[in-house]
């Protein structure tokens, strides 16, 4: 399970009605099995009301808030009931279903979250004509294909899944259409449907001792494996990416994509749709397979050269194949492939039972309202992914890494510019088992924001970072001491200022997700001091110009002060978001 957070809170969440019942309190978690033991964290920035994303236009924001300060939810396509009515109890919710596309573009820019499943293509253009007030895109699947992740990224917008309610559904439509195509179940159907009578036309082929090769090895593939072993056949697997101690432990042997593909009787397509498994099916590939294979595709059409396959079956390579999906949704009417008569077909129904359909709402109702909430997204498909345990043992130190972002950047003054940003984690745990993403997105927040129109979360950090050519550096300073205690403190250094803040807060901020007041975290607070820094940099003495950073009630740390009690000329607060002009770091 992995987690992540947009860093700041979009929406105006203080303002909700309090009489809106709390969909992510424990009721919630009680009705949902699937959520059981993932994390709840909320981001501690979500706590705090945050200003308005600077991109959101005013009036539009005015209209879409109208409604009690609620955020909106655009649902184009249907959802189980159980995950509209989860939905409700938090966002408004427009359920708008075949939309065209262009009446997409005019809705989202309405709307702070979209939820779709495949059949809604959420492009650049849906991300552009959003004008950054879309800040969650809920897939109701697996599959994130029709999702232009990178447009999302860049528009900082997270998109997250629900990967796993439908696995089960999907692995027993695959099964499904195995037996079914084996058994000409379809054309059988049909033809005594029409009322014919034709026994020897439909004569099968059995399933015990075949060898079926599950090419992609996931979640879905496994589960056809496990299924397929119960009916007697021996299971092969291609998967780069999984383990072979997995496979072994149920009985699957890891091959090469050439040997499960030129070996097998039947292959079964469980990868998703990306770059390099675009049309990896084609007609190289079925030259290299067995003649009279039988291929299942319940993945994604787009893995398969359509053409190709239609020559395979034509020239007897495919004897068969059975097909859940395709490269266009819906296929055109008169598809040679469709109407073959060696192709059994059904429309996208992997995901289709109820069980699966009420989980996947469930799934997705819950991570869209946690990512409007502020809370850290389980199931971030576009965000680094953070494991519950470190995201929860990190959390104190989110504020205080943005808060020192902002500090050391109101710190320079002019210069050349800054390029450059080292991240310095003093530490007594082994540097392999410290995951700083989280907060390297926060130092990138800090330094940022108040320097640009830029709205920076965790989705989208390292992207806005390189766009501005600024090279986040991180290095770790192995201390001796507990490794219960994550972090002993967060240096940043930016041009030739460096400021320094021991990495501990009080106990306030460790709320109710974070650990006990007994913890090591609570521990360590109790020694916590306001820290003191001392700004180098050149031209400026440091015994003149000295900061220090309050402790951290409310996540309020770091007001900039200098040692003669004056605050600094800029009346800068990092609680405040007060200025620091955008020459500041020489940006333009
Ligand atoms: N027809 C339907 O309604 C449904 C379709 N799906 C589709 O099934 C596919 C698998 O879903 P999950 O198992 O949940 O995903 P998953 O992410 O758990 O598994 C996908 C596996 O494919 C592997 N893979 C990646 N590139 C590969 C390559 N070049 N060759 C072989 N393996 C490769 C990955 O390492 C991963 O183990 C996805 O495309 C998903 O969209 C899933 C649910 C329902
Ligand atoms: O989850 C997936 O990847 C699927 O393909 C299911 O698609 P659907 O949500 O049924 O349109």
């Amino acid at each position: 399970m992995a987690l992540a957070t947009p860093l700041r809170h979009p929406l105006p969440v203080a303002a909700a009605p309090s009489t809106a019942p709390d969909p992510a309190g424990p009721s919630l978690t009680a009705r949902r099995a699937l959520s059981s033991g993932r994390g709840r964290l909320r981001s501690s920035l979500a706590a705090s009301p945050s200003p308005e994303p600077r991109r959101r236009p005013r009036s539009v924001t005015a209209a879409a808030s109208a409604a009690a300060g609620r955020p909106t939810v655009l649902v184009t396509e249907k959802l189980g009931p159980a995950g509209l009515d989860l939905l409700r109890a938090f966002p408004n919710v427009d359920c708008s279903y075949e939309l065209t596309a262009e009446e997409l573009r005019a809705k989202v820019s309405l709307v702070d979250a979209l939820v779709v499943r495949s059949g809604t293509r959420v492009t650049r253009g849906v991300f552009e004509a959003a004008r950054g007030r879309l800040r969650v895109v809920g897939r109701a699947g697996v599959g994130i294909d029709n999702v232009d992740l990178q447009a999302a990224t860049e528009a900082g917008c997270l998109v997250v899944n629900a990967p796993t309610a439908n696995t089960v559904a999907a692995a027993e439509h695959a099964i499904a259409l195995l037996a079914a195509m084996a058994r000409n179940v379809a054309q059988a159907d049909a033809s005594l449907k029409a009322g014919k009578w034709q026994r020897s036309k439909y004569v099968g082929v059995t399933l015990v001792g075949k060898v079926l090769a599950v090419m992609g090895f996931g979640k879905v593939g496994s589960e056809v494996a496990r299924r397929a072993k119960g009916l007697g056949m021996d299971i092969i697997a291609h998967d780069p990416y999984a383990s072979v101690d997995r496979a072994r432990a149920i009985g699957v042997d890891l091959v090469s994509f050439d040997e499960a593909i030129s070996t097998s009787d039947f292959i079964s397509l469980h990868m998703p749709l990306t770059p390099s498994t675009a049309k990896l099916f084609n007609d190289e590939t079925f030259a290299k397979m067995k003649k009279g294979v039988r291929i299942i595709n319940v993945a994604r059409g787009g893995v398969v050269d359509e053409d190709a396959l239609l020559r395979a079956l034509d020239n007897g390579t495919v004897a068969q194949a059975a097909l859940d999906v395709f490269t266009e949704e819906p296929p055109p009417r008169d598809s040679k492939l469709v109407q073959h008569e060696n192709v059994t077909v059904t429309p996208h129904l992997g995901a289709s039972t109820t069980e699966a359909q009420e989980g996947v709402a469930l799934e997705i109702a819950e991570a869209v309202i946690g990512a409007l909430r502020g809370d850290l997204a389980a199931t971030a498909v576009n965000a680094p992914m953070v494991p519950a345990v470190v995201l929860s043992e990190l959390s104190p130190y989110v504020v205080l890494a943005e808060k020192l972002g902002r500090l050391v950047v109101q710190l320079v003054t002019g210069g050349g510019g800054v390029k450059v940003v080292k991240v310095v984690y003093s530490s007594a745990r082994d540097p392999d088992d410290l995951d700083t993403r989280i907060l390297r997105a926060m130092v990138t927040k800090g330094i940022i924001e108040p320097i640009s129109s830029a709205f920076v979360n965790i989705v989208n950090a390292d992207y806005v970072a390189r766009q501005r050519g600024l090279q986040i550096i991180e290095e770790r300073i192995l201390l001796d001491g507990s490794p219960e205690i994550p972090l002993d403190s967060i240096q940043v250094h930016l041009a030739n200022v460096e400021s320094k803040f021991a990495g501990l807060l009080s106990r306030s901020t460790i709320g109710s997700d974070g650990p006990s007041p007994d913890s090591p975290h609570a521990a360590a607070a109790a020694r916590w001091r306001p820290p003191i820094s001392r700004p180098r940099r050149a031209g400026a003495s440091p015994s003149s110009r000295q900061l220090w950073g309050k402790g951290c009630a409310g996540h309020s740390a770091g007001r900039g002060h200098t040692t003669d009690g004056d605050v600094q000329p800029r009346g800068w607060c990092p609680a405040g978001g007060g200025p620091v002009q955008p020459e500041t770091l020489g940006w333009e």
